[in-house]
């Protein structure tokens, strides 16, 4: 790990002029800036096919951040170590102008010829830019070279296979950041921090005290203007394959020995490996798919799945998904994880609760009510913070127990200073900590769990599609899931259970 705070790096980003270069990456890259965490010899290259001049992409950069970000007289200053390149990747003559100008400006900025490559593409384009990378002499430098690939990582199994065989051509697996924007989420990377730094938590994690856990990260927004690629991924590969699942790691991996990536993937991979396959009669068990109708919302009507730009209009693709997970192990045996995540819902919630069994004999029972069980919620957004459940005592009421919430809530104590998702990724990859992306073997396993649910499902009509309203919080069947095993969804849009 090249652990300088003030990391040196040539960063040639392909896609430049698309949403996720504007909307994310150079807010993020000023952010860091703006911190002291990018040391003054850094330098950005813009690849995309428009023709545009230095002055021209600078502007938009400028904008980018400024939509993000407001003004700041540190902008201008920003910008000027950024460069634009025009360039079509599927264009072999083009790579060697692309590579001379790197050399040039990692010259002129003393960049040690450290590079990162970020690939803000369609996924379709990764392979051939690894391979001109490679075969024009982009990655013969005397620092480090590191690839950032965006998701999706393949379609499959198979898919997910080949390119991967394709990248390691050009780059070793320690030089591939595979980026799930989840893993750099404040709240996401605290659920080690909550696990393994509390004596309170560690003892009772396990099926002995934990009844079940729900994993729930629910949208408002439909598939906007994204349908041509929703409609091959769906909600299964688009967040089940990468975020759901690596929630689910990092919640049920053992404590990695040292802090280090190489261990805390080691015990994500045993998780994954521990995943029970779900093969035809059980995926219709236990996991279940929907897709949302058209709706009203104050007397405006709401677009169903079926009716938005660039979908089919029998569309079959699942637009939410809820499961229960079973990993075969000892410490979680007989503990569900449900995961539920869908556009078009009610809320706007990514949560995590964690229901402990109940007391075995229950002191305060009233007639007609059982105690609530303790609960530890994650909030990881829009709140961001932590509540536990437990039950105390009425004032003045001796015999009853009443559900009280300890509550730690991060937006009122930092959140004007809580980095972006992109923001701290961005650092860890220029530090050489991959920690917070998904390792091959973690994708490889996720992709395995991910294809047979699918191909049960695509060799299937849902004819029962759409089935839920657009906002709402799914289709019946995904209550019923949990119904079955004598649970319910706790809600997510308040977060307060009493
Ligand atoms: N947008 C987001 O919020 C998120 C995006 N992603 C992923 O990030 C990647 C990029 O997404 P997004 O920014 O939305 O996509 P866009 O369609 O907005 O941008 C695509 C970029 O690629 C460039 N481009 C297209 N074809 C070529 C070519 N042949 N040669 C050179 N440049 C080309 C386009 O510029 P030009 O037309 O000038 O060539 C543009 O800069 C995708 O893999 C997506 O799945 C992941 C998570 C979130
Ligand atoms: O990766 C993706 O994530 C977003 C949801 O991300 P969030 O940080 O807003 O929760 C999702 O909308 C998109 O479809 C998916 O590709």
């Amino acid at each position: 790990m090249n652990n300088s705070e003030n990391p040196t790096a040539l960063i040639m980003i392909f896609g430049a002029t698309g949403d996720l270069a504007r909307r994310k990456l150079f807010p993020s890259l000023y952010r860091l800036f703006k911190r002291g965490k990018l040391s003054k010899r850094y330098c950005i290259i813009g690849v995309a096919r428009r023709e545009l001049t230095n002055d021209a992409f600078q502007e938009s950069v400028r904008q980018s951040i400024e939509e993000a970000e407001g003004h700041h007289d540190d902008l201008q200053e920003f910008i000027t170590h950024f460069y634009y390149h025009s360039h079509d990747v599927t264009d072999s003559s083009s790579y060697l102008a692309l590579k001379t100008l790197a050399n040039e400006l990692d010259t002129h900025y003393q960049l040690e010829g450290n590079r990162i490559f970020y690939l803000a593409m369609a996924p379709e384009f990764f392979g051939t830019i690894a391979d001109h990378l490679k075969a024009d002499g982009l990655t013969d430098v005397d620092g480090f070279k590191r690839l950032v690939i965006e998701k999706p990582f393949g379609h499959d199994l198979p898919s997910a296979i080949e390119l991967n065989n394709r990248l390691r051509q050009a780059f070793a697996e320690e030089e591939v950041y595979r980026i799930d924007h989840y893993l750099g989420k404040e709240m996401v990377q605290n659920i080690e921090v909550i696990r393994f730094a509390n004596a309170i938590f560690e003892p009772l994690w396990n099926n002995r005290y934990i009844s079940n856990i729900q994993v729930t990260s629910s949208e408002v927004l439909g598939v906007e203007e994204r349908g041509r690629y929703y409609e091959k991924s769906g909600a299964l590969r688009d967040m089940v394959q990468n975020h759901m699942l690596q929630m689910v790691a990092l919640l049920a991996m053992e404590p990695p020995i040292k802090l280090t990536d190489e261990e805390i993937r080691s015990e994500k991979v045993k998780v994954f490996r521990a995943l029970k396959t779900l093969e035809g009669e059980a995926v219709k068990e236990n996991f279940v798919r929907g897709q949302y109708g058209p709706s009203k919302k104050d007397n405006e009507p709401i677009n169903g799945y079926r009716q938005e730009p660039m979908v089919k209009a029998d569309s079959n693709t699942e637009t939410f998904v809820a499961g229960k997970l079973i990993i075969d192990n000892f410490r979680w045996a007989g503990v569900p994880i449900y995961i539920r995540t869908g556009k078009k819902m009610a809320t706007k919630s990514t949560k995590i609760v964690v229901q402990f069994k109940d007391i075995p004999m229950n002191l305060y029972y009233q007639h007609e009510k059982t105690l609530n069980p303790n609960l530890l919620v994650i909030h990881i957004q829009p709140e961001e913070g932590i509540s536990l459940y437990l039950n105390a005592q009425k004032s003045g009421d001796t015999m009853n127990a009443t559900p009280v919430k300890l509550n730690f809530s991060n937006n009122s104590v930092d959140h004007m200073n809580t980095p972006e998702a992109y923001e701290r990724l961005l650092y860890d990859c220029m530090r050489g900590d991959a920690t917070n992306f998904a390792h091959w073997d973690e994708v490889a396993l996720s992709w395995s769990f991910v294809d047979k649910i699918s191909q049960v499902w695509e060799n299937q009509q849902a004819e029962q599609f759409p089935n839920y309203e657009a906002g709402t919080m799914g289709p019946k069947a995904a209550d019923e899931l949990l119904e079955k095993d004598g649970f319910h969804w706790w809600p997510v849009e308040s977060g307060d259970y009493r």
